[in-house]
């Protein structure tokens, strides 16, 4: 009985309260934004993951908030167009490869260089710190240091440490972003 008033429940939450935020998922080449965004709506993880063109658009179902996420190239020719993809969104995700030291400085230059367009002021930024799984990896306060997200002002900014692979985290994730669901 419990399960037919959830359901019910359930679509007359879908049916008169639906609700659709956009998301933008960034970070460089090869950080698991597609992985992630595969996973979140319900595909398998796969190790051979192609390289985004331009970008990707896939709708994650919950309850009765459609997270629109749009997930772009990470590769240098594909930057310039991040800004215009996060205008006006709900959130923004910016990924990092936790295992990829090489990378993290030019990942801090690209998020930095982002958060200083006024057009983006005020939108909220969730930074997601992947590959927890691998085993030479950065802990989140070590993250929260080699981001310097300690500077990044005039908005709401929280990390988490997350597994696309192992689907460690990612509940967190979405309670995160539901929580701008309603701008
Ligand atoms: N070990 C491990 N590997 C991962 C994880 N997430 C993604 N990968 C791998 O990392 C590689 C790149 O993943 P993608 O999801 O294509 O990366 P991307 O950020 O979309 O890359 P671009 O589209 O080029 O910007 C693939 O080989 C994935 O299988 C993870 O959580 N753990
Ligand atoms: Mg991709």
């Amino acid at each position: 009985m419990a399960g037919l008033f959830r359901k019910v429940y359930d679509w007359l939450l879908r049916t008169f309260w639906a609700t659709e935020m956009d998301v933008t998922m960034i970070g460089l080449q090869n950080a698991g934004k597609t992985s992630l965004l595969r996973v979140l709506s319900g595909a398998e993880f796969t190790i051979d993951s192609i390289p985004t063109v331009g970008f990707n658009m896939k709708r994650v179902q919950r309850g009765h908030v459609t997270l629109k996420c749009w997930d772009l190239g990470g590769q240098p020719r594909f930057r310039p167009m991040w800004e215009r993809y996060c205008r006006g969104v709900n959130a923004i995700v910016f990924i990092v490869d936790i295992a990829d030291m090489d990378l993290l400085p030019m990942a801090r230059e690209e998020l930095h260089a982002l958060m200083c367009n006024p057009t983006l002021e005020g939108i909220p930024l969730l930074v997601l710190g992947n590959k927890s799984d691998l085993p030479d990896k950065l802990s989140v306060d070590e993250l929260i240091d080699a981001m310097d997200l300690k500077n990044i002002a005039h908005r709401e900014v929280s990390c988490y440490g997350i597994s696309a692979k192992e689907e460690t985290n990612l509940d967190a994730v979405i309670q995160w972003l539901m929580k701008f669901a309603h701008k």
